[in-house]
């Protein structure tokens, strides 16, 4: 709680001392007092702030009960093996020196994949840690994949994503994913990330791709690809 006579404009010993004085809103500075006078983060006088429970954003996607299981195509990748890009266009397949993510996929056992990356310190977001939008394309991509061992082509219909600890840059992430049933075209797909082999994944999440021709999905959009 902020109190009422350091709340406005007040400047403070932070603002000389990098790298505090470049976080304008920062936690530390709200704490401290020293917040500046257009404080997105006030409550304006008088009006009723709606009590949000963070707790029920969380995920609450769930597989559709009729959905089946995922079916391996017998030429799958063994498990292992690395899964080949889907397009080398692909921000998601490509290296780090080409502008992309530099994941390595492998296959696992049923409809299992295991991506591993190196946050390259390109992608920060906040101080030192990864921007979260490039950690969901990083899960867009891994789940992706898990496709490519049913030999399917597909699209990202839904992405959500739980970003339950901070990612680093520079550490060393591993992607669980797999598709977790199947209904009709749409493929219901998980993951989870851990950072540097820890044992609780620092995030999760959850997706639904759709089945499509590759050919006809983007014969009038192939165009604006300078990679061909
Ligand atoms: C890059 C690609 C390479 C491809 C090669 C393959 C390689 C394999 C590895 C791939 C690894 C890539 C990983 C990155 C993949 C991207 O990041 S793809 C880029 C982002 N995604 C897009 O651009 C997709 C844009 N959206 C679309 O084009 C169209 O909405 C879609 C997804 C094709 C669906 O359109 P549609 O074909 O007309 O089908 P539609 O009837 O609307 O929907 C089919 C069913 O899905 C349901 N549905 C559709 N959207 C939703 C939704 N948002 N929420 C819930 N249900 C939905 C519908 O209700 C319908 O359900 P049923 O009626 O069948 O019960």
């Amino acid at each position: 709680m902020v109190s009422r006579r350091f709340a406005v404009g007040r400047r403070c010993s932070m603002d000389t001392f990098p790298p505090f004085s470049r976080l304008r809103w920062s936690p530390v500075r709200r704490r401290r007092g020293c917040v500046p006078a257009h404080d997105p983060l006030r409550r304006p006088a008088g009006r009723v702030e709606p009590q949000l429970d963070y707790l029920a954003m969380t995920s609450n996607w769930t597989v559709p009960g009729e959905a089946v299981s995922p079916v391996r195509h017998p030429e799958a990748p063994a498990p292992g093996e690395s899964i080949p890009a889907h397009w080398h266009g692909c921000f998601g397949c490509r290296g780090t020196g080409d502008g992309g993510l530099g994941l390595d996929v492998r296959a696992g056992e049923g409809a299992e994949v295991t991506g591993e990356i190196v946050v390259d310190p390109a992608f920060e977001g906040g101080p030192g840690v990864i921007h979260g939008g490039v950690l969901s394309s990083v899960f867009d991509e891994v789940m992706g994949f898990s496709a490519k061992l049913l030999a399917l082509e597909v699209v990202t219909a839904h992405l959500e994503v739980d970003f339950r600890s901070p990612v680093p840059v520079r550490s060393a992430l591993t992607v669980r994913a797999r598709v977790d049933g199947v209904l009709g075209r749409k493929l219901y797909a998980s993951a989870e990330v851990y950072v540097n082999g820890a044992a609780a994944p620092a995030g999760s999440a959850r997706a639904l791709f759709i089945t499509i021709d590759q050919a006809v999905h983007f014969r009038d959009l192939v165009g604006n690809s300078t990679r061909i």
